[in-house]
């Protein structure tokens, strides 16, 4: 069994995360990690901090000269603007003369570190949290609600598609299909995992210059109107061997897990696999994917279920898709209430990103490396990667010839 946790706020020290079950022999380094983090923190509308912040990861343990070792897996990223953050955000109990010093105010900041924010965000969690866990300031509760968390997410995703690869050959690309209004043309051939250098160093993470481009005429516009954004990621995994997951009950299937993980994320508020809403408008006629005999393999003709059938996949590419809402912190700031005085206010708003979608993309693509090493271990198990490996071996040989599908 694959588990794994994260722990860290926003601007806490650090943020850990700790991933158990996975096998040993996978080789990966903490330069994997930095890279892996650097792509998160890519994107056209990403606010002040991803300028700064510099992911100080390293592993703590499960991982010995580079490959792991059977063992939990952690790590460690310091937050790198923790020194501004040490009083508000200590750990251990602060006298009231050095919280009341701590009032330093950034050049990217309105709203003192030290201030009790009592002006909920709506869209952020700040509202519902206050309330539910008792707090009169929102401090405690954006700092672990806020997608800094994610970073946590990419660093645990990239040692799993690590895993993955090496096991399994299943590699992954995740890309930007939509900002607002703006969108890659329909029908663009869709990425490979050879791709993703070219994703990573266009603004939006598209492949396509046009629609790449309007989306950053998009961006540019929100900001210029003190507007945020969001839009749809799209997650593709190759190689993937059929009968992952399972049909036989709700928590086993894998469409289904796919779906959890994704909306788990901060901000997603859809997801489709395959064609997803789009199968709903067609007729069964044109909504499936066709089966032929071809030299011996079973071919499907289409992709439209997006690699899933009856909650297992196919075999064919996995294709999910996550829709992103636009960034809650609006600079043109929203009507809220202020619960200290409850006076009518407009919501809190520091620095903040305009749009955080080609970033949501790098963690898409993370969570789903992590449901598919899960996946995948419930059905090989093995203790070693080439344990495994083996075992994926003698399932695909056992499958009947006139049933294969590669
Ligand atoms: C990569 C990424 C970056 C984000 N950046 C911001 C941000 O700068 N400001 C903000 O208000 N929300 C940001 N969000 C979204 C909030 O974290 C999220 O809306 C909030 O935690 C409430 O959760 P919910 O939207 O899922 O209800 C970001 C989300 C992601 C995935
Ligand atoms: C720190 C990250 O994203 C943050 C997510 C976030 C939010 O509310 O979710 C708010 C912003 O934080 P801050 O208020 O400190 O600028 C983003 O920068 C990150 O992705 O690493």
């Amino acid at each position: 069994m694959l588990r794994w946790l994260t722990a860290g706020e926003s601007h806490g020290p650090a943020l850990v995360a700790v991933l158990e079950g996975l096998p040993t022999g996978v080789e990966v380094s903490a330069d994997d990690l930095r890279r892996a983090l650097a792509r998160r923190r890519l994107g056209y509308g990403r606010g002040a901090r991803m300028k700064f912040e510099q992911d100080e990861v390293e592993f703590l343990g499960g991982v010995r000269h580079g490959v792991t070792l059977g063992s939990p897996v952690a790590v460690r990223i310091g937050n790198t603007e923790w020194p501004k953050w040490e009083t508000v955000m200590s750990p251990e109990p602060v006298t009231d003369a050095a919280y009341a010093a701590a009032s330093d105010v950034g050049a990217d900041k309105e709203v003192a570190r030290n201030k009790p924010l009592t002006r909920p965000r709506p869209g952020h969690a700040d509202l519902v949290g206050m309330q539910k866990y008792g707090h009169a300031d929102a401090r405690p509760v954006l700092e672990r609600a806020s997608a800094r968390e994610t970073a946590a997410r990419v660093a645990l995703g990239e040692v799993a598609g690590r895993f993955l690869e090496q096991a399994y050959g299943i590699r992954l690309v995740s890309h930007t299909v939509a900002i607002g209004r703006a969108a890659v043309a329909h029908g663009t051939t869709l990425p490979g995992p050879d791709d993703v250098a070219a994703l990573d160093a266009d603004p939006v993470r598209a492949l396509d210059p046009t629609g790449s481009a309007a989306m950053v005429a998009e961006v540019d516009a929100a900001r210029k109107d003190g507007d945020t954004l969001g839009g749809v990621v799209e997650v593709l995994a190759y190689d993937l061997p059929p009968g992952l997951g399972s049909h036989v009950h709700w928590d086993r299937k894998l469409d289904a897990r796919l779906a959890a993980a994704l909306m788990s994320i901060q901000a997603i508020k859809g997801v489709e696999l395959g064609d997803g809403f789009e199968t709903a408008r067609r007729r069964g006629s044109e909504a499936h994917d066709e089966m032929d005999l071809v030299d011996g393999t079973i071919r499907r003709r289409t992709g439209r279920a997006g690699g899933t059938e009856g909650g297992m996949s196919t075999g064919q590419v996995l294709r999910v898709r996550a829709a992103m809402k636009p960034i809650s912190t609006v600079p043109r700031a929203l009507a809220t209430v202020d619960v200290a005085t409850g006076e009518a206010a407009t919501a809190i708003h520091q620095r903040s990103d305009v749009c955080a979608v080609p970033a949501a993309g790098v963690v898409a693509e993370a969570m789903v490396a992590l449901v598919l090493a899960e996946a995948c271990l419930e059905k090989f198990g093995g203790d070693s990667v080439a344990e495994t490996r083996r075992n994926m071996k003698a399932y695909l040989a056992a499958i009947p010839e006139g049933m294969r599908t590669w």
